[in-house]
């Protein structure tokens, strides 16, 4: 049995580290084309070209989905402009977008995350959606970012949802990494499970835990403190390396089915991913005491615990097992946990949940 790690080349985090961007990225090429949601021109453009002050580049905004369509649009604009180097700031969804066209450009990549509201900075896999935001594929990339890098004062003065949202992303680390450890299931990363991913995505649940109320009223706050630090940290390097070299197994694949009911679309990825973390815990059949543990957490931060929480208001047993067929798909992670599962049990454990 292979192991494997993998993680980006550089990871910075800090408070105002947008400012000095240019230091970390002056070695990968002299010419940039930056493409940035566009939240970023509203707030932080002027920071943003402070850090790059000794850098050629040119600014493209993101269209909102990680299509296939996007993509091919901005490798033309990045063939267009002869850049050397991809930066992508914002989001998620334009973080990866912008890993996929450099990809498909053949050049290296920088990640600006403005938001720490999933795990998705780290890792060397973009999800692709449909133009109408249904999942489509993973799309998994030969290297990750070179340069991984994330301003906390950003972070801590964007909307306290999104922080929330990482810790939704990150609580399900922990779950399938460790389950994915018992099938010892090939990770993202192209191996098994490392003791040092088992071991981070530990860590990233502890954090979790331990910090998550406090860096959530720092945010409120607008302040940067070791608490959110901690969480800005959990949500984006421990989470990222812990999934993608700890394994995903059935929290993603059940988001991934939520996406398919319209309802949902207006709920984040970690609210999604933290609901179906505890319909994991359920499928596992966890001690009682430990999920009642996890849904406290849920509640204290305000990640969704009921099917009304996600949107979903008009529940009915045919909605539910269309999601649960989606998540059962074949090729989804769910077949990494160390049971057969089947439609029917997820759409019993979803709606468990919601009781619960
Ligand atoms: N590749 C991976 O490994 C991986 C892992 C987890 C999730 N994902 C993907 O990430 C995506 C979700 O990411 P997301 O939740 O960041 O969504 P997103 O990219 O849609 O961003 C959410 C919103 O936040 C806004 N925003 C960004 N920075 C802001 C700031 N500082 N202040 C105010 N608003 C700001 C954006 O404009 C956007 O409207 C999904 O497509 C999911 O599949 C990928
Ligand atoms: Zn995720």
């Amino acid at each position: 049995m292979i192991k494997v790690l993998t993680s980006p080349g550089k990871y910075v985090q800090g408070k105002n580290v947008i400012m000095e961007m240019g230091e970390y990225i002056k070695d990968l090429g002299d010419k940039a084309l930056i493409i940035a949601d566009p939240i970023v021109e509203e707030l932080f453009l002027d920071d943003l070209k402070a850090g790059l002050e000794e850098l050629n580049y040119q600014i493209e905004f993101f269209n909102g989905e990680c299509s296939k369509i996007e993509i091919e649009r901005l490798k033309k604009k990045a063939a267009a402009e002869d850049a050397e180097i991809i930066i992508g700031m914002g989001g998620g969804k334009t973080l990866d977008t912008s890993k996929a066209v450099a990809h498909y450009s053949d050049l290296p990549v920088v990640i600006v995350p403005t938001i720490a509201a999933t795990d998705a900075p780290c890792s060397a896999l973009s999800v692709i959606y449909t133009e109408e935001g249904v999942f489509e594929e993973y799309l998994f990339l030969p290297k990750n970012p070179d340069v991984v890098m994330i301003d906390t004062e950003i972070v801590a003065n964007a909307p306290v949802r999104f922080l929330v949202s990482g810790m939704g992303d990150a609580l399900a680390t922990y779950f399938e990494a460790a389950a994915s450890a018992l099938t010892r299931a090939t990770a993202m990363s192209g191996g098994a499970p490392t003791m040092t991913a088992q071991n981070l995505a530990e860590l990233c649940y502890n954090t979790l835990l331990e910090y998550g109320v406090s860096a959530k009223k720092a945010a409120e706050a607008g302040v940067v403190t070791e608490a959110l630090e901690k969480i800005v940290e959990a949500n984006t390097l421990l989470s990222g390396l812990g999934f993608e070299s700890g394994g995903l197994a059935a929290a993603h694949a059940i988001h991934n089915g939520f996406t398919v009911l319209e309802e949902t679309h207006s709920k984040t990825h970690g609210e999604k991913v933290a609901y179906s973390t505890l319909v994991q815990m359920v499928l596992e059949d966890r001690d009682p005491a430990e999920i009642e543990m996890v849904m406290d957490f849920c509640k204290e931060v305000g990640l969704p615990t009921t099917l009304a929480d996600l949107g979903i208001t008009d529940v009915s047993d045919e909605k539910i097992l269309k999601v649960a067929e989606a998540s059962c798909a074949e090729g989804e992670t769910i077949h990494n946990m160390p049971f057969a599962v089947d439609a029917e049990m997820v759409k019993d454990a979803i709606l468990a949940v919601d009781v619960l």
